[in-house]
């Protein structure tokens, strides 16, 4: 039986988020210490791990079928390659950044400026879009030390908390693009392997909507009902089920994980009472 061969970076930033929603989607993979490449237990898969920077050619070359990549890598070195599904984690930006006391305004301040970059086809792309002419000075890390020891005017690099240029003192003055891990497709995908994948996808869906969502159940008065669902943006109507206590009932239903506490706050002001709320593992619509 055909098995589809997924990429996930080996160590790093997006190795365990990529474990976890593995696990969560129900896949239990073989995870030997240093293998490079292990089987599902339960699932037509096997994962390759391999460095993020290197997946967008597996893709191209089809030596994989699908990845976890994050979303830049797949900018600056993936063309061709397309993203089925946004996962949600491992946000971040690509940005410019500057020294702090630099009184830049726009793009057009870095003309015949020096930019230090491992990102050289996105900054290339933006200041060509922009007629700007810069040198870039390529580099694979600690790109936000260039400034500070004279090699670059600017930089282009991740920025997520920032932390990393404030204690190089720089600041961030444009974004080029924002970014999260997702799951990447190879262009020369098999139609039996792009069939598993299609089922991998879809218990991705419904794990990442559990994800964005609570499940919320309380007691309230049963003439307070009305007020109560229509704060409740629920998936169809709520559940209403009469409790044992005379004229009261206990209400059922699923709330955006971001609209949270300000719904919490509005039930309580209308007469709830009793609130639960639990995490979804799985939301399949
Ligand atoms: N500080 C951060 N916050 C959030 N996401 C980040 C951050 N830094 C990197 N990422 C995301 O995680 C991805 C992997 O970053 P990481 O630093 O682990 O790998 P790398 O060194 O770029 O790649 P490789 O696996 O090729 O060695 C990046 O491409 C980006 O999408
Ligand atoms: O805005 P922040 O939260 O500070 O994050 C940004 C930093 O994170 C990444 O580096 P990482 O820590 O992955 O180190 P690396 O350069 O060795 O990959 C990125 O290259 C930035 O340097
Ligand atoms: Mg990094």
């Amino acid at each position: 039986m055909s098995k589809l061969k997924i990429a996930v970076q080996k160590s790093g930033r997006l190795h365990d988020d990529s474990m976890t929603i593995l696990k969560d989607v129900g896949i239990s993979i073989d995870n030997g210490k240093d293998q490079l490449k292990a089987s599902a237990k339960n699932f037509p898969l096997e994962v390759f791990y391999l460095r993020n920077g290197d997946i967008p050619q597996y893709l191209k070359d089809g030596v994989v079928d699908a990845a976890i990549i994050g979303e830049n890598v797949l900018i600056e070195k993936g063309n061709g390659i397309s993203v089925i599904e946004k996962l949600g984690f491992s946000s971040c930006k690509v940005s410019i950044a500057v020294p702090k006391s630099s009184n830049y305004k726009s793009i057009i301040d870095l003309e015949g400026k020096r930019i230090a970059t491992s990102y050289p086809n996105t900054v290339n792309q933006f200041l060509n879009q922009n007629n700007v002419n810069a040198k870039l000075h390529i580099i694979n890390g600690s790109v936000e030390i260039a400034p500070n020891i004279g090699l670059a005017d600017a930089i282009v690099d991740i920025v997520s908390s920032g932390s990393t240029l404030f204690k190089n003192g720089l600041k961030e003055v444009d974004i080029l693009l924002q970014s999260q891990a997702v799951l990447a497709v190879s262009p020369l995908i098999n139609s039996e392997n792009q069939n598993i994948l299609n089922k991998l996808q879809f218990r991705l869906q419904s794990v990442l909507r559990g994800r964005q969502n609570k499940y919320v159940l309380l007691n309230a008065p049963n003439k307070k009902l009305d007020d109560i669902v229509n704060i409740l943006p629920g998936m169809n109507s709520p559940t209403i089920l009469p409790l044992a206590k005379e004229g009261w009932s206990s209400l059922h239903s699923v709330i955006n994980k971001n609209a949270f506490w300000e719904v919490i706050d509005e039930l309580k002001l209308n007469g709830a009472e009793g609130i639960l709320v639990c995490p979804i593992e799985n939301m399949v619509l």
